[in-house]
């Protein structure tokens, strides 16, 4: 693999409103220092990709955002939404996860019905209004582009829906929690051309009301979908700017390597 000067970087700065801003964020398991000085500021209700090799920290750097990594990873740096550090350990992650919500590569229904899949954690957390219940069902299978194929079928299991229809159905349940943020890791690769084109078809739409931050391993979809890309390389993040210009006029060497499909 070429060698690149690893404290190079181009990283662009934001004029729009703010979603949330990592300041010196480092990612260490163990000996391995997986995330070095994430520096990012990330738009409102603008869809952000995370571009780069396999390891080079998109995954982990995504999960930081709504602490899933403190478990597994010290995690050290700010992580400001609406000016509050959330990285700090007074912070109830649970709550965070409200605001911040996850969709993972694979989708994950639970083995309940539709409706339930929905309805579950929304009555976790202390809506047990029947209208409301109802109306969140309703708006979050609509936004997620998934109402007119399920609506006459909600008591049936989820398990039984197609894998697009099933990603659908786990980012209507992240956003029936009304969440400002929605990170989505690689949400795409395990399904088919159609099913993909839906998906991001639905995140399209999507980022008018969330600000959207997205892992992929596919160039043509973060160009057609993303605002912002940042490319990542060997826990480094090399260059952020409008995907625009990552894509047709990278500032650095190992960004046009990467999206010419110079190295792997
Ligand atoms: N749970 C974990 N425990 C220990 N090390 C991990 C863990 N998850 C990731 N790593 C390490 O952190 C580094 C970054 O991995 P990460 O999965 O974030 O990269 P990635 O860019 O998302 O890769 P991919 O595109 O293959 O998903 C790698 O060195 C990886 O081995």
């Amino acid at each position: 693999m070429e060698q690149y000067n690893l404290s190079d970087r181009y990283i662009t700065a934001i004029s729009d409103e703010k979603a949330i801003t990592t300041k010196d964020l480092q990612v260490h398991y163990g000996a391995n220092h997986a995330i070095f000085d994430a520096n990012l500021e990330f738009p409102r209700f603008k869809i952000t990709s995370l571009i780069g090799a396999s390891g080079s920290g998109k995954s982990t750097f995504l999960r930081c955002l709504n602490r899933m990594n403190d478990k597994i990873a010290q995690v050290d740096g700010q992580i400001l939404y609406r000016n509050v550090d959330i990285n700090s350990n007074k912070i109830n992650v649970y709550e965070v996860r409200k605001h911040i919500g996850m969709v993972f590569q694979r989708p994950n229904p639970f083995a309940k019905s539709i409706k339930e899949n929905i309805t579950f954690a929304l009555k976790n957390s202390g809506i047990t209004n029947k209208n409301e219940l109802n109306e969140r069902l309703e708006t979050s299978l609509k936004s997620a582009a998934l109402w007119d194929e399920v609506k006459d079928n909600l008591n049936k299991s989820a398990l039984a829906l197609s894998g697009g229809q099933q990603q659908r159905l786990c980012i209507a349940r992240s956003i029936a929690m009304r969440p400002d943020i929605l990170l989505l890791d690689e949400p795409a690769s395990a399904l088919d051309p159609i099913s993909t084109s839906k998906i991001e078809e639905t995140l399209k739409n999507l980022s008018k009301d969330y600000s959207i931050i997205i892992v992929t391993h596919n160039l043509q979809q973060a160009s057609r979908i993303s605002d912002y890309t940042a490319f990542f390389h060997l826990g480094h993040i090399i260059e952020y700017n409008k995907t625009v210009n990552v894509f047709t006029n990278p500032k650095m060497q190992a960004t046009e390597d990467y999206v010419s499909g110079n190295f792997g």
